[in-house]
């Protein structure tokens, strides 16, 4: 994408420096719900991005984002837009949508003063637009609602304004209409950005603070650090200092993001920027950290830092044993981009060296699995996503489990896990059905609202094991993809809960344990061992297949021996025929992992838990 041409670079370096003449905002939504497409709009008609130039969703760069259409990296960019003859510069960023990456809308909320809600008007309030609002105004932004998607037919857009009006306080004429996809709207939109979100304020003399709210690396300039300056000004060439580790760094470049990086004098109180200090690690610039200037540091930080704590944790292992070191190495790089990845070395008795991995949630792991895979050509085991458990013994002593194979056997006092506070919105003729999902996910009811005639919130305490693998599916599958879902975080409860082993000819595979609550144990081991009866191909010899707990087996299930060799119908028959026989057998094995003397298809350390997962009994 070409910098912009003198002309366009003079518009986009106005005066606007001047906080008054500065917004910041984003957009907040619920997925899907046209975030991207409606900041592709604004970047068109603020001239910033010519319509040639424009691809679909521009500013979702990860080819998974584009591939997936979705936003998982927040991008920020500054638009002039002239209101009158007075000229601003509108600072936007671009949120991701999904529960998996709530700290960083936390951060991105944090650096403006208003935001975009959007609300698709064929949809309706979602969860995650109630999520999003709620961080909003924890951070007191200024909320400007707005409609999206009205050139749809199926738009509603004066039964959802009256929604939205009741649930922001707004008289429902007051919700913008507009269409990212046709620009309808959208310059009304700009206008009340200007007229509506407060200009930054902060102390232009005072120490520089500003606040990190998106951090990437990238191949050719290292760590390109996104800010928002509260307070003073950052200057190229002057040292700056990351006030959670004390740090230092010189600062390489300055600049704005418009769309590209465009190098600047420096930016002051109310300016989103870019820095680029020559750090090669993301964990050198941490989302949610305050930079200062080591001439004159500030004493105090900007409030909201949380090192991004990992939520679900998997095993990942190499199919080839010999492909370890490169996954260590792709791991090193990811981890560069990524500062919410953790991993550690790990050791399986059935799959070799790998590492065990902590992630924000599950589209996190799929998405860092699908770039090993793609960008590091890796192929890949990954064992069921685990919570982290906490086990006292009788003998006071307590274990940390992240890996069912961790899980204690000695006399156990008490496991607890982790739960979280889960907000469902359904339609209310789904209500009993959500329901039961959650009773059969170990959930407890805190409460339920009805945000109109047929729209209903219910809330729910659920064991994070519970919802992390397939609960999401699951909601969504039983209420035609009406219901959304969104959960924080909220403690941890004592359970009853037990490991369930499953065991190959008699060998535990230590991959495939689980830890189930007690009463879901019988369920999960007979749904387990049918299911790999399925899964394993049948081999030279007869496999039986056995749930335990402990010494004492649940369940089982017998692989018949494979009565032929696959080449026995073509002796003497046409070598080709013989040769691309061996060939598909040869490809068929490079997706196994010999566990023992068995083959054991790659998919099945996950495919085994698919459909209804998390130990629950055999839904319908
Ligand atoms: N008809 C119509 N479709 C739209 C409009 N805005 C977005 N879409 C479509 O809705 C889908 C989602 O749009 P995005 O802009 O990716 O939504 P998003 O909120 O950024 O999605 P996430 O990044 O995953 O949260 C895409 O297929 C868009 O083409 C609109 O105004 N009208």
């Amino acid at each position: 994408m070409p910098i912009p041409g003198p002309a366009l670079r003079a518009r986009i370096e106005p005066n606007a420096t001047a906080p008054e003449l500065i917004r910041n905002f984003c957009i907040i939504a619920h997925i899907d719900h046209g975030k991207s497409t409606l900041a592709d709009r604004m970047l068109q008609l603020t001239g910033v991005v010519e319509a040639r130039a424009m691809r679909a969703q521009y500013l979702d760069r990860m080819d998974i984002e584009r591939e997936r259409g979705i936003t998982i990296k927040s991008q920020a960019v500054r638009m002039p837009w002239q209101v009158g003859e007075t000229p601003y510069a509108l600072n936007m960023i671009d949120t991701p949508g999904h529960v998996d990456f709530t700290y960083e809308v936390s951060r991105s909320l944090a650096a403006c003063e208003g935001a975009v809600l959007l609300v698709d008007a064929a949809q309706g309030i979602e969860a995650q637009t109630l999520a999003n609002l709620y961080l909003a105004m924890e951070n007191e932004l200024e909320i400007i609602p707005v409609l999206n998607k009205i050139d749809l037919p199926a738009a509603q857009p004066e039964k959802y304004a009256e929604e939205i009006g009741n649930l922001v306080g707004v008289d429902p004429e007051d919700v913008l209409r507009v269409s990212g996809k046709t620009g309808m709207g959208v310059e009304a939109l700009l206008d009340k950005i200007v007229g509506t979100i407060p200009a930054p304020v902060g102390d232009a003399d005072g120490a520089a603070r500003a606040m990190i709210f998106d951090s990437v690396y990238d191949i050719y300039r290292g760590v390109v650090t996104y800010v928002r300056v509260v307070d003073g000004n950052l200057n190229p060439r002057e040292r700056i200092a990351m006030m959670s580790t004390g740090a230092t760094h010189e600062l390489l470049e300055i600049g704005v993001i418009s769309p590209e990086p465009i190098p600047t004098k420096g930016i002051g109180v109310g300016e989103v920027g870019y820095l680029i200090t020559g750090v090669k690690d993301v964990r050198q610039s941490k989302v949610g950290d305050t930079v200062t200037t080591q001439v004159k540091p500030a004493t105090e930080a900007l409030g909201g830092y949380e090192d991004p704590k990992p939520m679900v944790f998997s095993g990942l292992y190499p199919i080839d044993g010999s492909d370890y070191p490169a996954l260590r190495d792709a791991l090193d790089k990811l981890k560069l981009n990524d500062a919410a990845l953790n991993y550690e070395p790990e050791t399986s008795v059935a799959l070799g060296f790998g590492f065990r991995v902590g992630f924000l949630g599950l589209l996190h792991l799929e998405i860092v699995r699908e770039r090993l895979e793609r960008e590091f050509n890796l192929d890949l085991i990954s064992t069921a996503p685990n919570v982290i458990y906490e086990v006292d013994l009788e003998d006071r002593t307590t274990v940390t489990v992240t890996n069912p194979s961790e899980f204690p056997g000695g006399k156990i006092r008490e496991v607890r896990e982790p739960v979280v506070r889960a907000t469902i919105l359904t339609p209310s003729e789904f209500v009993g059905t959500v329901m039961g999902l959650c009773t059969d996910r170990r959930g407890t009811l805190l409460g339920m609202d009805y945000l109109s005639e047929d729209r209903v919130e219910l809330r729910y305490t659920l064991p994070l094991a519970e919802i992390v693998f397939d609960f999401f599916d699951q909601l969504k599958s039983r209420t035609r993809g009406y219901a959304s879902l969104d959960y924080e975080t909220t403690g941890d409860q004592v359970a009853d809960l037990v490991k369930v082993d499953i065991l190959l000819q008699g060998d535990k595979v230590d991959a495939f344990s689980a830890i189930v609550h007690k009463d879901k144990a019988y369920d999960y081991g007979v749904r387990m061992t049918e299911k790999l009866k399925e899964l394993i191909p049948r081999q030279q010899f007869e496999v039986p297949i056995q749930a335990a707990v402990g010494a004492r087996v649940i369940a089982r299930e017998t692989i018949r021996a494979m009565r032929k060799d696959v080449l026995a119908k073509c002796y003497g028959g046409d070598i080709s025929r013989k040769r691309k026989l061996l060939e598909k057998q040869k490809e068929g094995k490079k997706r196994m992992k010999t566990i023992g003397s068995v083959e054991v298809p790659k998919d099945a350390f996950i495919a085994a838990l698919s459909s209804d997962a998390g130990g629950g009994k055999k839904e319908k």
